[in-house]
């Protein structure tokens, strides 16, 4: 029998679904890529029902309201405007996907009109990446606070220095989370660089995790009242977002602390497994504090896959949606493969909106969802009693 040839990955032309990345993915990046990215934590419950809670809502379509013009999907973030509401979430180390890594994922970006975070573990540094974007879609920095505050500071003041428009703070890996495909798979088949972080890819004792290794630098003392610090070393009218929010009560917490806005986020499953999927800590945050999607930005991410995914998160209030492992499931293909990605989804959240009786944003809203399989996962009040719940800036 000849040997077999290895399988190639398919021409971009015939991927029509974020679905057929995903399986494109394996050929197109080393194994140990595809451990790093595709990964979750410990038994993976949480990245699985990230996807599983979008598809236990369903649609209520209402007809004949004439939705033949067209569909406006641009909308702003955090005042920037944008082509769409979706945006490249931020993801580390993407050299290990495409040489060109978060610079080519910008390029993906800026062919698309939308909005980039550049994460603090990304392959390249802030300004090389914002070089790429030249300021023709929002680009904001994703820090990971690093125990010597003074790399913090000095990694702020480049970002703020590259033109970033915001700072989100990454506040669901106090410690990475465990990622066991991640730690087993060798690390010696890719190229890793971080260089605003500096950290090392060594193997240890415990396995080649990437995130985990790479992740040794994270502070995990931030708390509260660590809002008043990164003010402190942002120009005054920067945007600060709180990257990783599951509850309620950390909600109107945040609100509390005067930030601008938060990231629905449980990072993809990564971090914390069996906590809530996202798109139910959103139902959540309408039932409990809805005064909150008045005072701040409210974005989501996680398990996005459909235009009917994000139709559904926007319904329930978000200005944006996240897109993590896709980003980099398009940059398999480089930039025109990010471009594709995201354009997918804007085609079928248009055609789900036409559907729906909607040609724009502003007319989507909770009544076009039925949540009745999902409402008794959501908890209906906020704690009163938790001290969270009543905090000021003034007690910060
Ligand atoms: C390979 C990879 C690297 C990531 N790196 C970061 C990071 O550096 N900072 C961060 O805040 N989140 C990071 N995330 C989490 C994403 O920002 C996002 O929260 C998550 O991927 C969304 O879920 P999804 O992958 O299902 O879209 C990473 C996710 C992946 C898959
Ligand atoms: C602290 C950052 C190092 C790697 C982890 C990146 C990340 O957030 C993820 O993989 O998820």
């Amino acid at each position: 029998m000849p040997p077999s040839k290895p399988p190639t990955k398919p021409p971009l032309s015939s991927l029509i679904s974020t679905h057929d990345f995903a399986a494109a993915f394996p050929l197109a990046v080393p194994a140990k890529t595809v451990a790093f990215v595709t990964s979750a934590a410990t038994d993976s419950l949480t990245c699985a029902a990230n996807k599983e809670a979008y598809a236990s809502i369903t649609l209520r379509p209402r007809i004949l309201r004439d939705v033949s013009g067209p569909i406006a999907l641009s909308t702003t973030l955090l005042a920037h405007p944008v082509r769409s509401p979706i945006y490249a979430a931020p993801t580390s180390m993407g050299r290990t996907v495409h040489p060109e890594g978060e610079r080519e994922i910008a390029r993906g970006c800026v062919a698309a009109g939308v909005a980039i975070v550049v994460s603090t573990s990304a392959s390249f540094a802030v300004r090389e990446v914002l070089d790429v974007v030249g300021g023709r879609v929002p680009a904001f920095f994703q820090l990971y606070v690093d125990r010597d505050r003074h790399k913090s500071e000095t990694v702020l003041r480049e970002a703020v220095g590259a033109g970033v428009k915001g700072v989100w703070v990454t506040v669901d890996a106090p410690v990475i989370g465990k990622r066991e495909a991640d730690e087993r798979a060798p690390l010696d088949e890719v190229e890793v660089t971080t260089p605003m972080s500096g950290a090392q890819a060594v193997r240890d004792a415990a396995g080649g995790g990437l995130g985990r290794i790479m992740g040794k630098y994270v502070d995990a003392s931030l708390a509260w009242g660590d809002v008043a610090w990164l003010r402190g070393c942002l120009p005054r009218g920067m945007p600060v977002v709180l990257k990783g929010i599951q509850t309620a009560m950390d909600a109107v917490a945040a609100m509390g602390a005067g930030v601008e806005g938060i990231v629905v986020s449980n990072h993809g499953g990564r971090s914390l497994d069996t906590s809530p999927a996202t798109i139910l800590v959103l139902l959540e945050l309408q039932r409990c504090c809805p005064q909150i999607f008045d005072r701040m930005e409210v974005f989501v991410d996680g398990g996005i896959m459909r235009g009917t995914d994000v139709f559904k998160a926007l319904c329930l209030g978000a200005k944006g949606v996240g897109i993590g492992r896709g980003t980099l499931y398009g940059l398999g293909y480089g930039e025109e493969g990010v471009k594709k990605y995201i354009e997918i989804l804007n085609d079928e959240l248009e055609t789900t909106m036409r559907m729906c009786g909607v040609t724009s944003l502003d007319e989507l809203h909770p009544g076009l969802l039925n949540t009745r399989a999902v409402d008794h996962l959501i908890p209906s009040t906020v704690d009163e009693e938790h001290p969270f719940a009543k905090w000021r800036p003034s007690k910060l």
